[in-house]
């Protein structure tokens, strides 16, 4: 099982300070809930935990290594990124060699498919409930699709962790169910860029909530998610019960706050 975190990251841009000495301290087999307005650092800190940006200063811990002593290729066979909107990035393909590209950090230099490799490209196809469209080329799919088949290339990676840009973005209510339900089945660490706070108080473990590139609040979604952190940091008035079914917040958007 994974472990991943985070020491008092710091990243700027053009002297733009972006990420402020943001802590993370995740569970390993958890669902993180990375949770904050448009623009407050949710992607840039996923992406310095991806190994994709050097932090200006802190560090990003994998089983308690740092990211920067560890190799490119064994980050990749660690932790499996799906970034939002990275989809516009695989030209002809079909559905399958996309997914199949998960496979690539578990290759030798100059090697080939493994005879595992189709078995566990069927099996993250099915995962995500798109083996029906595996030769379908790429640009054919809509965009909950794509989203569903970045999922599986981040499946066949067999991950020990997966980070997530709001990968629900363009999915159905049924296939955002079904991808919060997979990933809580999946026991491996899952850090999760989320909007819908609902389903993050449903689905989530833990979240931390940044603002302004500093992390505000973290813990369970029960007690982090209070009407004044919504005040606070989102602008919205919000009445907050309990799901009588699982315990978990409900959310009742009741207007935004014009101070
Ligand atoms: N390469 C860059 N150059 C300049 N500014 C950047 C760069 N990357 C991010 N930013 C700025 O940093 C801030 C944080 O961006 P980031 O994408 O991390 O936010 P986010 O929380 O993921 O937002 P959203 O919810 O809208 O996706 C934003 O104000 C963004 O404009």
């Amino acid at each position: 099982m994974g472990a991943i975190s985070a020491e008092a990251l710091t990243w700027s841009v053009h002297r733009n300070r972006l990420l402020h000495g943001v802590d993370l301290d995740v569970t390993p087999g958890s669902v993180v809930g990375l949770l904050g307005p448009n623009g407050s650092g949710k992607t840039t800190l996923l992406r310095l935990l991806a190994g994709l940006r050097t932090p200006e200063s802190g560090r990003v811990l994998l089983d308690g290594r740092d990211l920067t002593a560890l190799s490119r290729g064994a980050i990749a066979r660690r932790v499996a990124v799906m970034e939002q909107d990275s989809a516009a990035t695989t030209g002809d393909l079909t559905v399958r060699q996309v997914v199949e590209l998960g496979r690539i950090p578990h290759r030798g230099r100059f090697g080939g498919p493994s005879a595992e490799d189709p078995g566990i490209i069927s099996a993250a196809l099915s995962r995500v409930d798109l083996m029906h469209r595996s030769d379908a080329a790429w640009s054919t799919l809509s965009g909950g699709e794509k989203q569903r088949a970045q999922l599986a290339r981040a499946l066949a990676q067999e991950p020990t962790e997966i980070l997530l840009d709001e990968p629900t973005n363009h999915l159905d209510i049924r296939h955002q169910i079904d991808l919060l339900e997979l990933l809580q089945t999946l026991g491996i660490t899952c850090v999760i860029a989320l909007h819908d706070l609902n389903l993050a108080a449903r689905y989530c473990d833990h979240v931390v909530v940044i603002n302004g590139g500093k992390s505000m609040a973290a813990g369970p979604p029960d007690r982090v998610l209070t009407q004044e952190l919504l005040r606070t940091v989102y602008g919205v008035d919000a009445l907050i019960d309990r799901d009588p079914k699982t315990g978990t917040p409900r959310i009742t958007f009741r207007g935004s706050i014009r101070e």
